[in-house]
């Protein structure tokens, strides 16, 4: 299988040591989860992977390019605690975003945003805003946006933080569906039902990342 993610000897330090020596391959396919306790460096190691800040050591190359040359949208998502929707744009158009940023044609970017929406079970809220939703509907939206531009890495961090039990499967077999048709998906996680559906399970302690065989 392809590596979409390679990450050798990373490590940063801000006041203490908060990533030592971390290395991981992220394979097309693979959905790969992530714990660790609070603090224990899980959002710094995704700030470092999606290129928002730079190692002290070590290097990180999404398909083979760093991750600090910016790789285009195409190429990798991120999904953050705070979802980053735009509040000017509807439901369906922020999903629709990435597909319109790499040029996709209007009417299909804006039907696929429909379709995701209604497989996350907000099909009826396409039209709604930011503002006039729940934070779990929020939250879906910011998924569906995630995998609307088929990005071959995804970086979501807490993705179903808000979610009921009934809805937190309907995302996880998103994610399942999205990495079967060649992607790889990091997730930074407390979500037991999440965790128990990974292809892979890490564990970041004391700053290292450990797998759980
Ligand atoms: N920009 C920064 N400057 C200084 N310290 C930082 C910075 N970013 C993170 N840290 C510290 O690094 C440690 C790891 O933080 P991080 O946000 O990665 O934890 P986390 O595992 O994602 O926690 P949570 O599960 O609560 O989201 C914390 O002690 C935090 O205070």
């Amino acid at each position: 299988m392809t590596t979409l993610l390679s990450v050798s000897g990373v490590s940063r330090r801000f006041s203490t040591d908060v990533l030592t020596d971390v290395g991981l391959e992220l394979k097309a396919g693979e959905l790969v989860t992530m714990v660790g306790r609070s603090g224990s460096g899980k959002s710094a190691l995704l700030a470092l992977l999606a290129g928002f800040d730079q190692p002290d050591t070590g290097s990180i190359d999404i398909t083979g390019l760093p991750a600090a040359s910016s790789p285009p949208w195409s190429t990798m998502a991120v999904l953050p605690q705070s979802f980053g929707l735009l509040d000017e744009l509807t439901l369906e158009e922020n999903v629709a975003s990435p597909m319109l940023f790499s040029g996709g044609e209007a009417g299909e970017a804006m039907a696929t945003a429909a379709e995701l929406l209604t497989r996350l079970g907000i099909g009826e809220l396409t039209r709604r805003y930011p503002a006039e939703v729940s934070i779990g509907q929020r939250q879906r939206v910011a998924l569906a946006r995630a995998v609307a531009g088929k990005p071959k890495v995804l970086l979501a961090d807490e993705p179903t933080a808000h979610l009921d039990h009934a809805t937190i499967e309907l995302a996880v077999q998103l994610l399942l569906d999205f990495v079967h048709d060649g992607s790889a998906c990091l997730v930074a996680t407390h979500d037991p039902a999440l965790t128990a559906r990974a292809h892979r399970r890490l564990q970041l302690v004391d700053g290292r990342l450990t797998e759980d065989q």
